[in-house]
């Protein structure tokens, strides 16, 4: 385990620690193990990629060509920024800084601005995070402005990766877009996937018998690109039971997120995700891409009231504030 400094100190009484046996008791977790679809991206199989969808709304992704070099530094930069000293982070992403940092009792609006929630309301969830909205990398960290030799390898691998993964979610957009038969014109297609929203998260969850990491949720977005390490954790909703996804070494997880459910008229899903009790010998790492549409992008369907994904945002920002957690589409359907 790192250095115990880098965590929020609320954290640190709560933490396992890194000299006791890995936590195998089965009891102190319910969901069961279960390995999700593998979708092919350089070989998409269309039937298995339209099951992946609509039965699972959780699949692997694998053969995205990324470079496997690139995939080590991003593990490698993220790890590192994560590992800065917990004042070092809330002073280097405050208030003036694009990127925010945010722990546990902060909920993240889908914009990427953290939340205040009420503890009393949200419980105890043991993560972390850095939101990095994407258009950041490029517009408000040039070069000499980063003095931070740990920000500037950051920004410089990030900005790489973000380029490919921009090119994963078209063909991926493309192909679910086709297995819905949906005719989506070029600009309509950017403007569900506007990189001017796009926002990479990078989270660390301690080593935890106590509290589970991250609560249930759907995403807002219309697809999330996760990228998790061998320590798993991440846990979904099917057919009203948990299940824990097993990692798969060299794959992303994607989820389907709430637009894309809506874009589907309800065919997809968006999946119910959580991340558990982390009771590996080591902390879990993720590193989250969510594809969110432009603001002003309206949504039309038979089941939800017409709206702008801005509303939809702001919907959620509210409910997490009034109610401490996203209440998310049940707020547009056409019939209350
Ligand atoms: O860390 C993960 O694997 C999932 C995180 C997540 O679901 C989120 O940030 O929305
Ligand atoms: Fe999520």
């Amino acid at each position: 385990m790192s250095n115990t400094e880098s965590y929020p100190p609320e954290f640190r009484p709560l933490m396992s620690e890194s000299t006791e046996p890995e936590i195998t008791v089965e009891h102190l977790n319910k969901s069961k193990d279960i390995q999700i679809p593998v979708i092919n991206l350089e070989r998409l199989d269309m039937e298995k990629l339209k099951e992946a969808c609509k039965d699972w709304g959780i699949f692997h992704l694998e053969n995205t060509g990324i470079p496997s070099t690139l995939m080590s530094q991003v593990k490698e930069v993220t790890e590192s920024l994560l590992n800065l000293p917990f004042e070092e982070k809330r002073k280097m992403f405050g208030v003036n800084s694009p990127l925010s940092y945010y722990w546990s009792t902060q909920m993240v609006s889908p914009s990427g601005n953290a939340l205040k929630r009420d503890p009393e309301k949200s419980g105890a969830h043991l993560f972390e995070g850095i939101n990095v909205p994407l258009a950041s990398l490029s517009r408000l960290l040039p070069h000499s402005r980063c003095s931070d030799p740990k920000l500037e390898s950051f920004r410089v691998v990030m900005e790489e990766y973000g380029r490919h993964i921009s090119r994963i979610v078209v063909t991926l957009f493309e192909a679910i877009a086709d297995t819905l038969s949906l005719e989506i014109s070029g600009d309509r297609k950017m403007s569900y996937l506007s990189e001017s929203t796009g926002l990479v998260r990078v989270q660390r969850y301690p080593r935890c018998t106590e509290s589970p990491g991250l609560e249930a949720h759907t995403d807002s977005s219309v697809i999330s690109i996760i990228n998790e390490d061998e320590v798993g954790g991440l846990e979904f909703m099917k057919d009203g039971e948990w299940f824990k996804a097993t990692p798969l070494a060299n794959s992303f997880v994607i989820n389907l997120g709430d637009m894309m459910q809506v874009l589907s008229d309800d065919e997809y899903k968006s999946v119910l995700h959580k991340v558990g009790k982390i009771m590996k010998k080591k902390e879990r790492y993720s590193i989250i891409y969510f594809v969110f549409p432009d603001k002003e992008c309206m949504f039309e369907s038979s089941r939800y009231k017409t709206f702008k994904f801005s509303e939809y945002e702001a919907q959620v920002k509210l409910d997490i504030e009034n109610h401490g957690s996203k209440i998310g589409l049940s707020r547009f359907l056409n019939t209350p």
